[in-house]
């Protein structure tokens, strides 16, 4: 069998004056290599693109994080300066994306931004600037240029029993990186959590009756896929799921 396509979401960035539809390579990389699969990034046009008409040509869909966050007016908040920077054309394409690969049963794995859009798109929330809000640590990346110091792995998530996520992993607790200012607040229609950090903040996410494999993480397994083993788990799993999809539409 050829191997699964994975859609991958993409920011919109200017750079030398033109607007440019990007993803960074390590989640390219990881669906390659962790995933065993793959990336094809899809252009954040928003309503001007005809999502089934994609859909229909891929086996799952990756939503990558970014250092924008979801316009909050999206989930009844305010779009603040403080808040930003935002990212409107990922916002209009991102969230009826997920909806859609959930509805037809996609396997979609949604990682830092693409958790909190999972669950807007869901018709949750989101909390901002969490590092404020007494009683939670400070998620922020390390302040450094070192990539792999801003993405060390830093903190213990304790697993829900019984969840997607310990399916995948099989622990109950492991260590992930942390780079947000942002969590989930209200969980969406179905948003069941299967993580969490030792000051509440959710870490991982499934969809409860989904017709698809549907996991979203607010870290990023990403990174270390090829030498961190829940990390390796989790693009596997993907990879896996999106195999089954593949060979279930022939
Ligand atoms: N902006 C949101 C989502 C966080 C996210 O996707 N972080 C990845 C950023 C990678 C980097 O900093 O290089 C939030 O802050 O919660």
């Amino acid at each position: 069998m050829t191997k699964p396509l994975i859609l991958v979401t993409s920011d919109v960035k200017p750079v030398d004056g033109y607007n440019w539809h990007a993803a960074p390579s390590t989640y390219l990389k990881a669906v390659i290599s962790g995933a065993d699969a793959l990336p094809v990034i899809l252009p954040s046009f928003g309503a001007d693109i005809d999502l089934d008409a994609v859909l229909d040509r891929v086996d799952g869909v990756l939503a990558t994080g970014s250092r924008s966050n979801v316009n909050p007016e999206l989930y009844g908040g305010e779009a603040t300066e403080a808040n930003g920077p935002y990212d409107p054309e990922r916002d209009a394409t991102s969230l009826p994306l997920l909806r859609r690969a959930i509805e037809r049963g996609i396997p979609v794995f949604a990682i830092c931004r693409g958790m909190q859009e999972l669950n807007v798109a869901m018709g949750g929330t989101l909390l901002s600037e969490i590092q404020e809000i007494e009683g939670r640590d400070d998620h922020r990346a390390p302040v450094t240029e070192e990539q792999d110091e801003r993405f060390k792995i830093s903190h213990p998530v304790t697993v829900k029993p019984g969840s997607q996520l310990e399916a995948v992993i099989n622990q109950p607790e492991f260590k992930v990186n942390s780079l947000h200012r942002q969590a989930l607040g209200e969980l969406g229609d179905g948003v069941e959590v299967d993580a969490s950090a030792e000051d509440g903040t959710i870490e991982a996410v499934s969809v409860k009756g989904a017709c698809g494999y549907v996991l979203a993480t607010q870290w990023h397994p990403e990174y270390w896929v090829g030498s961190d083993t829940p990390s390796a788990k989790l693009f596997k799993a993907f990879g896996d799921a999106a195999r089954a999809y593949r060979a279930a539409q022939k």
